[in-house]
Protein backbone atom coordinates (compact mmCIF):
# COMPACT_ATOMS: atom_id res chain seq x y z
CA UNK A 1 0.00 0.00 0.00
CA UNK A 2 1.39 3.37 -1.06
CA UNK A 3 1.78 6.02 1.33
CA UNK A 4 -0.47 8.91 0.78
CA UNK A 5 0.08 11.37 3.73
CA UNK A 6 3.49 12.02 5.26
CA UNK A 7 4.09 13.54 8.71
CA UNK A 8 7.70 13.83 9.66
CA UNK A 9 8.42 15.33 13.46
CA UNK A 10 5.77 17.87 13.29
CA UNK A 11 5.32 20.07 16.22
CA UNK A 12 2.68 23.20 16.97
CA UNK A 13 3.79 25.54 20.03
CA UNK A 14 1.27 27.81 21.59
CA UNK A 15 4.01 30.35 23.56
CA UNK A 16 4.79 28.25 25.78
CA UNK A 17 2.94 24.80 25.61
CA UNK A 18 4.06 22.29 23.51
CA UNK A 19 0.46 21.09 21.97
CA UNK A 20 2.07 18.63 19.42
CA UNK A 21 5.60 17.55 19.72
CA UNK A 22 8.33 16.17 17.25
CA UNK A 23 4.90 13.62 15.90
CA UNK A 24 5.51 11.74 12.79
CA UNK A 25 2.89 9.35 11.28
CA UNK A 26 1.48 8.16 8.11
CA UNK A 27 -1.35 7.25 6.05
CA UNK A 28 -1.43 4.64 3.31
CA UNK A 29 -4.03 4.36 0.48
CA UNK A 30 -7.89 3.35 1.74
CA UNK A 31 -6.79 3.04 4.98
CA UNK A 32 -8.58 3.64 8.47
CA UNK A 33 -7.20 4.84 11.18
CA UNK A 34 -7.83 6.16 14.34
CA UNK A 35 -6.38 8.78 16.53
CA UNK A 36 -6.80 8.67 20.21
CA UNK A 37 -5.79 9.73 23.35
CA UNK A 38 -6.69 11.76 26.63
CA UNK A 39 -8.50 15.24 26.60
CA UNK A 40 -6.04 18.04 25.73
CA UNK A 41 -3.41 15.34 23.86
CA UNK A 42 -2.94 17.99 20.87
CA UNK A 43 -5.71 15.58 18.71
CA UNK A 44 -7.58 19.06 17.35
CA UNK A 45 -4.17 20.62 16.92
CA UNK A 46 -3.31 17.90 14.73
CA UNK A 47 -5.90 17.88 12.53
CA UNK A 48 -6.03 21.42 12.42
CA UNK A 49 -2.35 21.43 11.18
CA UNK A 50 -3.03 18.84 8.51
CA UNK A 51 -6.05 20.73 6.98
CA UNK A 52 -3.80 24.33 7.24
CA UNK A 53 -6.42 25.71 10.00
CA UNK A 54 -3.04 26.80 11.71
CA UNK A 55 0.29 26.37 10.86
CA UNK A 56 2.99 24.37 12.33
CA UNK A 57 5.85 25.52 14.60
CA UNK A 58 8.46 22.99 12.25
CA UNK A 59 8.43 19.88 10.82
CA UNK A 60 6.87 18.57 7.47
CA UNK A 61 3.27 17.06 5.93
CA UNK A 62 3.61 15.64 2.75
CA UNK A 63 0.56 14.38 0.85
CA UNK A 64 1.59 11.88 -2.45
CA UNK A 65 -1.69 11.57 -3.87
CA UNK A 66 -3.63 12.33 -7.21
CA UNK A 67 -1.87 15.34 -7.76
CA UNK A 68 1.85 13.91 -6.89
CA UNK A 69 4.16 14.78 -4.23
CA UNK A 70 3.00 17.93 -2.24
CA UNK A 71 3.97 19.65 0.76
CA UNK A 72 1.30 21.34 2.53
CA UNK A 73 3.23 23.31 4.56
CA UNK A 74 1.89 26.88 4.58
CA UNK A 75 -0.24 26.04 2.66
CA UNK A 76 -3.97 27.74 3.13
CA UNK A 77 -6.56 25.48 4.55
CA UNK A 78 -8.78 26.06 0.91
CA UNK A 79 -5.53 25.48 -0.75
CA UNK A 80 -5.75 21.87 1.13
CA UNK A 81 -9.13 21.94 0.46
CA UNK A 82 -9.15 21.55 -3.23
CA UNK A 83 -6.45 19.22 -2.89
CA UNK A 84 -8.92 16.43 -1.54
CA UNK A 85 -8.25 16.69 2.26
CA UNK A 86 -11.79 17.42 3.77
CA UNK A 87 -12.92 17.55 7.23
CA UNK A 88 -15.79 17.17 9.70
CA UNK A 89 -15.63 19.55 13.01
CA UNK A 90 -16.75 18.71 16.55
CA UNK A 91 -19.38 20.93 16.36
CA UNK A 92 -22.03 20.79 13.68
CA UNK A 93 -21.19 23.14 10.93
CA UNK A 94 -24.16 23.12 8.40
CA UNK A 95 -26.31 25.58 7.21
CA UNK A 96 -28.77 25.05 9.40
CA UNK A 97 -31.33 27.23 7.79
CA UNK A 98 -30.93 26.43 4.09
CA UNK A 99 -32.50 21.92 3.14
CA UNK A 100 -30.88 18.82 3.11
CA UNK A 101 -29.73 18.79 -0.66
CA UNK A 102 -28.43 22.69 -0.94
CA UNK A 103 -26.39 22.10 1.68
CA UNK A 104 -24.36 18.90 -0.44
CA UNK A 105 -24.84 21.49 -3.27
CA UNK A 106 -22.99 23.89 -1.40
CA UNK A 107 -19.94 21.35 -0.72
CA UNK A 108 -20.07 20.79 -4.61
CA UNK A 109 -19.46 24.50 -5.96
CA UNK A 110 -15.92 24.33 -6.39
CA UNK A 111 -15.69 21.23 -8.28
CA UNK A 112 -18.34 22.79 -10.31
CA UNK A 113 -16.55 25.58 -10.76
CA UNK A 114 -19.37 27.96 -10.27
CA UNK A 115 -18.58 30.84 -11.69
CA UNK A 116 -19.86 34.47 -9.80
CA UNK A 117 -20.65 36.20 -13.50
CA UNK A 118 -23.38 33.44 -14.43
CA UNK A 119 -24.54 32.59 -11.32
CA UNK A 120 -25.37 36.61 -10.70
CA UNK A 121 -26.87 36.91 -14.14
CA UNK A 122 -28.69 33.80 -13.55
CA UNK A 123 -27.59 32.63 -17.10
CA UNK A 124 -28.76 29.39 -18.79
CA UNK A 125 -25.21 27.63 -18.33
CA UNK A 126 -26.34 28.93 -14.67
CA UNK A 127 -29.09 27.05 -14.73
CA UNK A 128 -27.79 23.84 -16.26
CA UNK A 129 -24.96 23.34 -13.68
CA UNK A 130 -27.28 24.24 -10.85
CA UNK A 131 -29.22 21.11 -12.13
CA UNK A 132 -26.16 19.00 -12.51
CA UNK A 133 -24.80 19.54 -9.39
CA UNK A 134 -28.47 18.91 -8.00
CA UNK A 135 -28.39 15.62 -9.38
CA UNK A 136 -25.38 14.52 -8.28
CA UNK A 137 -26.27 15.69 -4.86
CA UNK A 138 -29.01 13.89 -5.19
CA UNK A 139 -27.61 10.60 -5.83
CA UNK A 140 -25.75 10.71 -2.90
CA UNK A 141 -27.88 11.49 -0.95
CA UNK A 142 -29.59 8.39 -1.95
CA UNK A 143 -26.73 5.80 -1.25
CA UNK A 144 -27.06 7.67 2.81
CA UNK A 145 -30.85 7.21 2.66
CA UNK A 146 -31.10 10.76 3.10
CA UNK A 147 -33.05 11.35 -0.18
CA UNK A 148 -36.54 11.48 1.23
CA UNK A 149 -34.91 14.51 3.74
CA UNK A 150 -33.53 16.54 0.72
CA UNK A 151 -35.51 19.35 0.80
CA UNK A 152 -36.01 19.27 4.91
CA UNK A 153 -34.60 22.07 6.24
CA UNK A 154 -31.28 21.13 8.44
CA UNK A 155 -32.31 22.68 11.78
CA UNK A 156 -34.86 20.36 11.38
CA UNK A 157 -33.01 16.71 11.15
CA UNK A 158 -32.43 14.65 13.87
CA UNK A 159 -29.04 15.22 15.83
CA UNK A 160 -27.37 11.82 14.44
CA UNK A 161 -28.67 12.97 10.70
CA UNK A 162 -27.11 16.00 11.13
CA UNK A 163 -23.95 14.47 11.90
CA UNK A 164 -24.34 11.79 8.75
CA UNK A 165 -24.98 14.87 6.52
CA UNK A 166 -21.77 16.12 7.90
CA UNK A 167 -20.21 13.49 6.13
CA UNK A 168 -22.36 13.66 3.18
CA UNK A 169 -21.39 16.77 2.50
CA UNK A 170 -17.69 16.48 2.83
CA UNK A 171 -17.72 13.43 0.20
CA UNK A 172 -19.86 16.05 -1.94
CA UNK A 173 -16.18 17.44 -1.92
CA UNK A 174 -14.59 14.24 -3.83
CA UNK A 175 -11.86 13.93 -1.15
CA UNK A 176 -8.55 11.59 -1.34
CA UNK A 177 -8.66 11.64 2.64
CA UNK A 178 -11.09 12.22 5.15
CA UNK A 179 -10.56 14.06 8.38
CA UNK A 180 -13.49 12.56 11.15
CA UNK A 181 -13.03 15.09 14.69
CA UNK A 182 -15.07 13.14 16.78
CA UNK A 183 -18.30 12.27 14.77
CA UNK A 184 -19.66 10.22 17.33
CA UNK A 185 -20.00 12.61 20.22
CA UNK A 186 -23.15 13.41 21.54
CA UNK A 187 -24.85 10.42 19.87
CA UNK A 188 -26.97 7.76 21.58
CA UNK A 189 -25.93 4.06 21.38
CA UNK A 190 -28.18 3.47 18.31
CA UNK A 191 -27.03 6.41 16.29
CA UNK A 192 -23.07 5.52 16.94
CA UNK A 193 -24.11 2.07 15.76
CA UNK A 194 -25.74 3.95 12.67
CA UNK A 195 -22.14 5.65 12.07
CA UNK A 196 -20.34 2.68 12.52
CA UNK A 197 -21.66 1.31 9.55
CA UNK A 198 -21.69 4.63 7.83
CA UNK A 199 -17.88 4.88 7.97
CA UNK A 200 -17.17 1.72 6.82
CA UNK A 201 -19.68 1.86 3.78
CA UNK A 202 -17.84 5.46 3.08
CA UNK A 203 -14.20 4.01 3.06
CA UNK A 204 -14.95 0.62 1.09
CA UNK A 205 -17.32 2.15 -1.26
CA UNK A 206 -15.31 5.62 -2.16
CA UNK A 207 -12.36 4.00 -1.33
CA UNK A 208 -10.54 7.40 0.46
CA UNK A 209 -8.19 7.06 3.57
CA UNK A 210 -10.50 8.32 6.72
CA UNK A 211 -7.92 9.76 9.86
CA UNK A 212 -11.13 9.66 12.60
CA UNK A 213 -10.57 11.44 16.42
CA UNK A 214 -12.72 9.81 18.67
CA UNK A 215 -13.29 8.86 22.26
CA UNK A 216 -15.77 6.12 21.80
CA UNK A 217 -13.57 3.27 22.12
CA UNK A 218 -16.49 0.56 20.69
CA UNK A 219 -16.35 2.89 17.79
CA UNK A 220 -12.91 3.20 17.16
CA UNK A 221 -12.42 -0.75 17.62
CA UNK A 222 -14.65 -1.53 15.24
CA UNK A 223 -13.58 0.44 12.57
CA UNK A 224 -9.78 0.96 12.53
CA UNK A 225 -7.55 -1.06 10.90
CA UNK A 226 -5.00 0.83 12.75
CA UNK A 227 -4.43 3.27 15.61
CA UNK A 228 -2.02 6.16 16.77
CA UNK A 229 -2.25 7.38 20.25
CA UNK A 230 -0.93 10.50 21.57
CA UNK A 231 -0.48 12.00 25.07
CA UNK A 232 0.95 14.59 26.18
CA UNK A 233 1.49 16.00 22.16
CA UNK A 234 4.07 13.23 21.81
CA UNK A 235 3.19 9.56 20.16
CA UNK A 236 2.76 7.04 22.56
CA UNK A 237 1.51 4.22 20.72
CA UNK A 238 0.93 3.07 17.00
CA UNK A 239 -0.47 -0.56 16.50
CA UNK A 240 -3.57 -2.72 15.24
CA UNK A 241 -6.48 -2.25 17.68
CA UNK A 242 -5.48 -5.44 19.62
CA UNK A 243 -2.19 -4.27 19.92
CA UNK A 244 -3.10 -1.28 21.29
CA UNK A 245 -5.61 -2.73 24.09
CA UNK A 246 -2.89 -5.18 25.28
CA UNK A 247 -0.36 -1.54 25.31
CA UNK A 248 0.48 -1.24 28.78
CA UNK A 249 1.98 2.36 28.74
CA UNK A 250 -1.70 3.36 26.74
CA UNK A 251 -3.89 1.50 29.04
CA UNK A 252 -2.08 3.76 31.88
CA UNK A 253 -2.41 6.90 30.08
CA UNK A 254 -5.55 6.57 28.56
CA UNK A 255 -7.78 3.26 28.11
CA UNK A 256 -7.08 3.01 32.23
CA UNK A 257 -10.46 0.26 33.34
CA UNK A 258 -12.01 0.33 30.68
CA UNK A 259 -10.19 -2.55 28.67
N1 LIG B 1 -5.26 28.07 19.95
C1 LIG B 1 -4.70 27.61 21.07
N2 LIG B 1 -4.00 28.40 21.88
C2 LIG B 1 -3.42 27.94 23.00
N3 LIG B 1 -3.48 26.66 23.40
C3 LIG B 1 -4.16 25.81 22.64
C4 LIG B 1 -4.82 26.22 21.42
N4 LIG B 1 -5.42 25.13 20.86
C5 LIG B 1 -5.16 24.10 21.69
N5 LIG B 1 -4.42 24.51 22.75
C6 LIG B 1 -3.90 23.64 23.82
O1 LIG B 1 -3.20 22.58 23.20
C7 LIG B 1 -3.40 21.36 23.92
C8 LIG B 1 -3.96 20.31 22.99
O2 LIG B 1 -5.32 20.63 22.69
P1 LIG B 1 -6.20 19.84 21.65
O3 LIG B 1 -7.52 20.54 21.57
O4 LIG B 1 -5.44 19.65 20.39
O5 LIG B 1 -6.38 18.44 22.39
P2 LIG B 1 -7.35 17.24 22.03
O6 LIG B 1 -6.54 16.01 22.13
O7 LIG B 1 -8.05 17.49 20.75
O8 LIG B 1 -8.40 17.31 23.23
P3 LIG B 1 -9.96 16.90 23.28
O9 LIG B 1 -10.01 15.40 23.24
O10 LIG B 1 -10.40 17.44 24.61
O11 LIG B 1 -10.66 17.55 22.12
C9 LIG B 1 -4.32 21.70 25.09
O12 LIG B 1 -3.51 21.92 26.23
C10 LIG B 1 -5.00 22.97 24.64
O13 LIG B 1 -5.38 23.76 25.74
Amino acid sequence: MAGLLKIDNLAKKFGGLTAVSNVSMHLNQNELVALIGPNGAGKTTLFNLLTGVISASSGSIVLDGRNGAVTLNGKKASQIAQMGLARTFQNIRLFKEMTVVENVMVAMTDRFNENFFSSIFRTPAFYKKEQMMKDEALKLLTIFNLEKQAETKAKNLPYGIQRRLEIVRTLATNPQILFLDEPAAGMNPEETADLTRLIIKVQKMFQITILLIEHDMSLVMNVAERIYVLDHGSLLAEGTPAEIQDNDQVIKAYLGEEV
